[in-house]
């Protein structure tokens, strides 16, 4: 069976859902794209005044307010800990590079 062997009323209410589906997604990039644009200028910051890419405790501090977060929300800690693990590592990488563009001078100020 497919998707499109599906009863109308079935049908109808998948789209529905998989409207609300794609909005949600949408914000989630959105706001993925806004935490970025902070991390980056974290990275600036940090690269300017020779800080460390990555504060293990600030992450062990926001995954444990997040875990919190999740299990008031009905969501996986576990997931969330995860999810977080994974944007984290993203933006230390981030940060590695801006940290080698301003040593080497090849850095953008400000970018
Ligand atoms: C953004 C920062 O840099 C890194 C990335 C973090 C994040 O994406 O939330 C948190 C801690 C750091 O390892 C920061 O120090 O605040």
């Amino acid at each position: 069976m497919t998707t499109s062997d599906i009863d109308e009323s079935v049908r109808a209410e998948l789209n529905q859902l998989r409207q609300s589906i794609d909005n949600i997604d949408a914000a989630v990039v959105h706001m993925l794209a806004e935490r970025f644009k902070c991390t980056q200028q974290v990275g600036h910051l940090k690269a300017a005044h020779h800080l460390p890419p990555a504060d293990p405790d600030r992450e062990s501090r926001q995954i444990a307010r997040l875990r919190q977060l999740a299990e008031s929300a009905h969501l996986d800690p576990a997931f969330a800990e995860k999810l977080l693990n994974f944007i984290v590592a993203e933006v230390i990488r981030h940060h590695e590079r801006i940290a080698d563009e301003s040593a080497n001078g090849t850095g953008v100020a400000g970018a």
